[in-house]
């Protein structure tokens, strides 16, 4: 297993949820890092959805130590420096191209590429990768699609992502090829826009104690 593999699959085990976050205003960055990581969920995934997400991920890798800030929403090999010049340690994407593969290669920083076939997973698997998101999990077939494909590819690590929440994080944490969950409800946009730190704060760690 590469070191970046390792490095990957020590962010994505280290807790059963990832936060995935859609930050508008870049003064809820920090404080929203910090209620997470005051919950237990120190590994936090910020997408590239708004044009403030790279200052965000700036922000929060100075302004919250015990925080692990990743990029989410990576479209492109433009997309994947900026999230690694702004300070991200792990790149997620919704899906898994050629270009993508080959920035994570060029990269010290490791890559969680979206996948939702057989043959995507085998992308990923011959790019050398051996944990990969599946996304969008429960509108491509859900915990019986981890299921299935256990037995033919077995050698690969999954973070479920997509239609995820407290009622059904278990039905995939339960699966051995499973290491982690990714979701967005653990930092509702209402809490955030209330500046609710403390209710996020018990949000993540209900998400924490899952498993
Ligand atoms: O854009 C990315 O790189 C992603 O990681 C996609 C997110 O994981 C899902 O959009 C989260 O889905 P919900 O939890 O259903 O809101």
């Amino acid at each position: 297993m590469s070191d970046k593999t390792e490095t990957l699959l020590s962010i994505l085990k280290s807790q059963p949820v990832m936060p995935v976050l859609i930050i508008e205003r870049v003064e809820d960055a920090v404080p929203l890092a910090r209620a997470l990581a005051a919950g237990g969920l120190k590994a936090i995934e910020v997408t590239l959805r708004t044009p403030v997400a790279l200052e965000a991920i700036r922000a929060i890798a100075e302004g919250s130590p015990d925080t692990l800030v990743g990029a989410g929403t990576i479209l492109s090999p433009e997309d994947y420096e900026a999230a690694v010049k702004a300070g991200s340690k792990f790149i997620v994407s919704p899906g898994a191209t050629p270009a993508l593969f080959a920035a994570a290669k060029a990269s010290d920083v490791p890559f969680l590429p979206g996948t939702s076939s057989a043959s995507e997973i085998m992308l990923a698997r011959e790019a050398g990768l051996r944990v990969v998101k599946f996304f969008p999990a429960e509108q491509s077939g859900g915990a019986p699609f981890l299921k299935a494909i256990s037995s033919p590819i077995a050698d690969m690590k999954f973070c479920p992502t997509g239609g995820i929440s407290l009622k059904n994080a278990n039905d995939y944490l339960s699966l051995p090829n499973v290491v982690c969950v990714g979701g967005s409800w653990v930092a509702p946009k209402d809490m955030v826009v209330a500046g609710d730190w403390a209710g996020i704060t018990k949000l993540a760690a209900e998400a924490a104690a899952l498993r």
